[in-house]
């Protein structure tokens, strides 16, 4: 058991009062979770500020608290330790609690609007093959080597980061891969552990609702930047406007890649069908699983950190050359010649670079019908431009929801309908019930025809007022379109 003293080692304490040598029995940020003898974290959040649950935590077994302000009254049985920043002191006391785990792996995280789930998975995926005992942190799942543990974020809190990683070193594990969202960034999920090194995929428009302006979310992202040691890499796309900006306060090892400019990991597209990418690599020629010029952005990062990471670069491109994407991303189904993609695109950017990739490969004539939806309690701007995207580069348009969480699916769709141009509601149809607006995709479509169905990827429910549904949208469009295509 370790004592508050202990798991306190590196965090800026303003002051404290009562025995620093009481017993932790957990660390609790959430007072409903609190136990006999946990120490409760109190952080200011998004909703409601957890100094508020001060007082129910103590009743609930807590026997010492860490805040940034102290309450009125402080009960003499109680330990109190003020701290400047509670967020960042939750990171830390974590990583000391669970052993510092990030200390004894190698850990890379990936961060950017698009990409860090194909980037993780397939940094994952990689090395397993290379033959190293290997854990990951992702949207679809975390993993630790082959073992699945359900993901509930994209970065999961402090507390569930160091937990995971401690598995991951009790089983073996020399790396890590993690995905780090722009929230996790901001809110100190991450404070606290030691990075190998940090990848940038790319920015655009996303959760203006949170960050407030593009300016604060791209300084969201360049924050962990700032924040890696120097004995780590940073590894950024050269080709997106901000991947430089990401580098000038880092003190790690710079390092880029990107199709344009001369780079240290450059690509350049050969061929790209919906089979897979032909690429010219750091000027050797190789085959891959993956679909879309982005997927080329996803391939040479990897293939970066793993050369930053010491692995010989022709080994990894063999290896990386036989490796499939993350689920949910680019899934294809062909019935009676008609092909079905269901995407994780939820951003305007992730939405035109699929459709750009669809544009690329179709042949002629045929139709592309795109259902897609956009959630709710996200960001309202994305709604409109993503409406436009979908209707400007396809020839059939079913608007529908995604998760619509706490709003009103028709306000969801009110705004998304506001950026279709008035001639395009010709090809547009709005249905809510997302069920039903594949199956009107699948009946509309004829042979040679393509559907796209983005937004929800791999997600396997619909999370509607605080419940989530069973919903797959892969396992829906195989069966309407059996149902509806064979047996004709
Ligand atoms: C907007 C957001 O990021 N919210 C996250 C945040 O919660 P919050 O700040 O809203 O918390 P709050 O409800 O205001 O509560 C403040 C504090 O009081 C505590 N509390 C609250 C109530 C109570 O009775 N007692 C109590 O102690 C809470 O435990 C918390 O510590 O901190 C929580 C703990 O880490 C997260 O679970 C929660 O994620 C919510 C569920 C969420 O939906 N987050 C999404 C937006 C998110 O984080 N997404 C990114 C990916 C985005 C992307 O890349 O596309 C992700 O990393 O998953
Ligand atoms: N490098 C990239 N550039 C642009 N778009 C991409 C890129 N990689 C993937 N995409 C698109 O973005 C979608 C989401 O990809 P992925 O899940 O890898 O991103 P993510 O950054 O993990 O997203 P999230 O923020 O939800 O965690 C994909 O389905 C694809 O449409
Ligand atoms: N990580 C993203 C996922 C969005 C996926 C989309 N299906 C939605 O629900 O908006 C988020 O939490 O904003
Ligand atoms: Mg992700």
């Amino acid at each position: 058991m370790k004592t508050l003293k202990d798991i306190l080692y590196k965090v800026s304490l303003t002051s404290t009062t009562g025995d620093m040598e009481v017993e932790v029995k957990d660390i609790v940020f959430d007072s409903r979770k609190v136990g006999e003898g946990s120490v409760f974290v109190a952080v200011a959040g998004t909703q409601v500020d957890g100094h508020e649950f001060i007082a129910q935590a103590i009743q609930k077994g807590a026997k010492s608290i860490v805040c940034e302000a102290l309450p009125g009254e402080l009960n003499k049985e109680i330990t109190f330790v003020q701290v400047v920043d509670s967020a960042k002191a939750l990171g830390v006391m974590a990583s000391n609690y669970y052993g510092n785990p990030s200390s004894k792996l190698k850990v890379v995280a990936v961060t950017g609007t698009n990409g860090k789930t194909t980037c993780v998975t397939l940094l994952h995926k990689l090395f397993m093959e290379l033959g190293y005992v290997t854990g990951m942190l992702s949207t679809v799942e975390n993993k630790i080597n082959d073992a699945i543990i359900p993901s509930t974020h994209t970065t999961p809190d402090s507390v569930a980061i160091n937990q995971l990683m401690a598995g991951m070193v009790e089983k073996g594990c020399t790396h890590c891969f993690m995905e780090a969202s722009s929230h996790a960034i901001v809110q100190e999920r991450m404070a606290g552990l030691t990075l190998a090194g940090a990848v940038f995929t790319n920015i655009s428009h996303d959760h203006l609702d949170y960050h407030g302006t593009f300016d604060d979310y791209i300084k969201a992202k360049k924050k962990l930047f700032d924040e890696l040691p120097k004995d780590a890499f940073a590894l950024v796309n050269a080709d997106d406007k901000r991947g430089m900006v990401m580098m000038q306060n880092t003190k790690a090892n710079k390092h880029t890649y990107g199709l344009k400019y001369p780079t240290d990991f450059k690509a350049k597209v050969i061929s790209n069908t919906l089979q897979g990418l032909e690429l010219d690599i750091n000027g050797k020629q190789a085959w891959f699983r993956l679909i879309g010029e982005f997927n080329a952005y996803n391939i040479t990062s990897v293939l970066g950190s793993a050369v930053l990471l010491g692995e010989e670069e022709d080994e990894v491109l063999m290896q990386l050359s036989k490796i499939k994407g993350a689920n949910g991303r680019f899934d294809q189904l062909v019935v009676e010649g008609i092909t079905a993609i269901v995407d994780y695109a939820h951003t305007p950017d992730a939405l035109e670079n699929v459709l750009k990739t669809i544009q690329g490969v179709r042949t002629g004539g045929e139709k592309v019908i795109t259902v897609v939806g956009c959630g709710g309690n996200r960001d309202k701007a994305k709604r409109p431009v993503m409406a436009k995207i979908a209707t400007e580069m396809s020839e059939k348009v079913v608007l529908t929801s995604d998760n619509p969480r706490d709003e009103e699916p028709m306000d969801i769709l009110k705004d998304m309908e506001a950026g279709v141009n008035p001639v395009a509601f010709k090809k547009t149809l709005v249905i809510a019930d997302r069920r039903e607006a594949i199956k009107t995709a699948c009946v509309m479509a004829e042979k040679g025809d393509i559907i796209l169905i983005a937004g929800k990827g791999h997600e396997t429910y619909q999370e509607i007022k605080g419940v989530k549904h069973p919903f797959d949208d892969f396992q829906t469009v195989k069966e309407l379109m059996q149902l509806i295509h064979t047996n004709k």
